[in-house]
């Protein structure tokens, strides 16, 4: 079995990649990233200025997963063009993404606009679900923000653009949220991040040092309402946006359930902080056995067919 996929006009080798945050903040991390069995790779999140982040502690794992408030630490727009763009030349094949959102309106046009104008020829994920800047709330929970933030980006973005996003927890939600984003030429849509705010609490304290220790879950909490998200959008979205799935993949079954619910692409957060890059083999060779005991060649062989009861 192969566990090649395709995203838009872009081909990768393998349906495995890092979420965006993880293992991903500067050229270090993303070299082993390049040099693992993982697909591409996604940029930490990306801002027009370098950003300290929030003070710590502020990531925590526990048994069944994660809490982070980092606060969008990262070294700023132009450190991670510039590697992409360098990346380009010593990597003509390979394609990437490049996470990025501005702390205002204006800071994420002007992002984009330097996106535009750049030789940057890779896939932009516009993150619309940051939980963690004290008083900035979630973009993408508040549709009518996003529907015209995305109708004035696709008046000057023309390159190949999806969006992080929240989870959703309503039926009426998914509709409306799907009904904004099929009236764009979106290249894929990203389901799930961290669900915001929540609390961890060890003995009797909390367990990370911003916002009296609420922060994103990730990992084993969160598979249920990442599979839900992922095929939400699937059952409604234009054939042409893609789904990236994200959240609670530990194993090659986990990430086999993503597929069947719809995702092109798996993406590893916790569990990539807690095992390191050798995680994409592991898992990867998991999902092929799954897969060889099957008789599924290819992911599309699945892909999309949930079974219902
Ligand atoms: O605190 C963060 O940096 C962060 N943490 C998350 O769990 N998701 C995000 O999108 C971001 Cl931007």
């Amino acid at each position: 079995a192969t566990t090649k996929t395709s995203i838009g006009n872009f081909d990768f080798e393998n349906c495995f990649m890092n979420a965006a945050g993880v293992y991903c903040y500067d050229r270090n991390e993303l070299e082993q990233l390049i040099n693992s069995q993982a697909g591409t790779f996604v940029t930490k999140t990306a801002t027009l200025q370098p950003r300290p982040g929030n003070p710590e502690p502020r990531y925590h794992d526990t048994a069944l997963g994660s809490i982070n408030s980092m606060g969008l630490p990262n070294l700023g727009f132009d450190y991670y063009l510039d590697y992409l763009l360098e990346l380009q030349k010593t990597h003509p094949h390979r394609t990437f993404f490049f996470s990025l959102v501005g702390m205002s309106t204006e800071d994420t046009h002007a992002l984009l606009k330097k996106v535009q104008e750049s030789d940057f020829k890779g896939i932009t994920e516009l993150n619309l679900s940051c939980p963690n800047v004290p008083g900035k709330p979630q973009i993408a929970y508040d549709l009518e923000t996003t529907e015209k933030l995305l109708a004035d980006i696709f008046s000057y973005f023309k390159k190949p653009l999806g969006v992080k996003l929240p989870p959703y927890f309503d039926i009426v939600h998914f509709d409306q949220a799907a009904t904004v984003f099929n009236k764009f030429p979106l290249t894929f849509i990203n389901c799930i991040n961290s669900i915001g705010n929540g609390l961890v609490i060890e003995d009797e304290s909390v367990v990370i040092k911003p916002k009296n220790g609420f922060g994103g879950i990730g990992g084993e909490y969160i598979k249920p309402t990442a599979l839900a998200n992922v095929h939400a959008f699937y059952q409604r979205l234009n054939p042409s946006i893609k789904i990236i799935g994200t959240g609670g993949v530990l194993t090659g079954q986990d990430a086999f359930e993503h597929i069947l619910c719809g995702a092109s692409m798996v993406q590893i957060g916790t569990t990539l902080h807690k095992e390191g890059p050798v995680a994409f083999e592991r898992i990867t060779n998991e999902l092929k056995d799954i897969m060889d005991k099957k008789g599924y060649k290819t992911i599309e062989d699945f892909r999309g067919k949930l079974k219902y009861l």
